[in-house]
């Protein structure tokens, strides 16, 4: 079985893609992470006039290796340099590969990400499609990223995820909507074990519809 789930910045589709991996028994990735490690490779190079260059280059040397340090990959600035390099055709392409070979293991898979029912799984078994509104997302990402100690200016983080949001959506490359065929849930108002609940129940009940039809 593949799960497809994707959404806005910390709307909390990793924590369910997590969370359904685990209950499914399935191998999890975390497709920001890819353009997280490319993001942070052009560190330093985002103004030059090679900037894309040197991200396609990091993009097609990407490996497992790169993805380990997650307390780096997953700061605030390195999620801003992601969704520069997210826009170039040639980084997206070079990651197409490593996203699709992991999706179509025997015995499917867990993706989170942007675009992983319209572009990387559009023949995904189940898509989500998480949201939660800017204020609790905000809110959210500003705790996580202070209970390993990073300071948080509430105002500027809302500022920067909206700003991402944008250049995402605006993104030419990118397929960053919701599929017709996936399954839209609104975490606002859920808490994790309760969002993790009605994830289960949506993946249950198209499996078992795909199965009576
Ligand atoms: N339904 C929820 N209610 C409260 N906090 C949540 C919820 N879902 C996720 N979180 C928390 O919000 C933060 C961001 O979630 P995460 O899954 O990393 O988001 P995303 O992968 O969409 O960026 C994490 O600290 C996570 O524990
Ligand atoms: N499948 C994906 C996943 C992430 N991305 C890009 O990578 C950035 C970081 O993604 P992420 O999922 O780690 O970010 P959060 O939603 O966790 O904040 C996004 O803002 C996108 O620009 C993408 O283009 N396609």
């Amino acid at each position: 079985m593949i799960i497809a789930v994707d959404g806005p910045a910390a709307s909390g589709k990793g924590t369910l893609a997590g969370g359904l991996a685990n209950y499914y028994g399935l191998p999890y990735l975390d497709t920001g992470l890819l353009y997280r490690a490319v993001g942070l490779a052009i560190s330093g190079h985002e103004d030059r006039p090679n900037f894309e260059t040197v991200a396609i280059a990091a993009a097609q040397a990407l490996d497992a290796s790169h993805l380990t340090d997650v307390a780096e990959l997953t700061t605030a600035q390195t999620g801003v340099l992601a969704s520069k390099v997210a826009v170039i055709g040639g980084v997206r392409a070079a990651l197409f590969d490593y996203q699709r070979n992991f999706a179509t293991q025997p015995g499917g898979a867990v993706l989170d990400g942007r675009d992983i029912g319209t572009k990387i799984c559009p023949e995904a078994d189940v898509k989500l499609f998480i949201q939660a509104d800017s204020k609790a997302r905000m809110e959210r990402r500003a705790r996580q990223l202070e209970s390993r100690g990073v300071v948080v200016d509430r105002y500027a983080l809302y500022h920067q995820i909206e700003e991402r949001d944008a250049r995402d959506l605006a993104n030419p490359n990118g397929g960053f909507y919701k599929a017709d065929d996936a399954h839209l849930l609104d975490t606002t108002l859920l808490d994790i074990e309760a969002a993790l609940r009605a994830a289960i129940a949506i993946v249950d009940g198209t499996m078992a519809r795909k199965a009576g039809s």
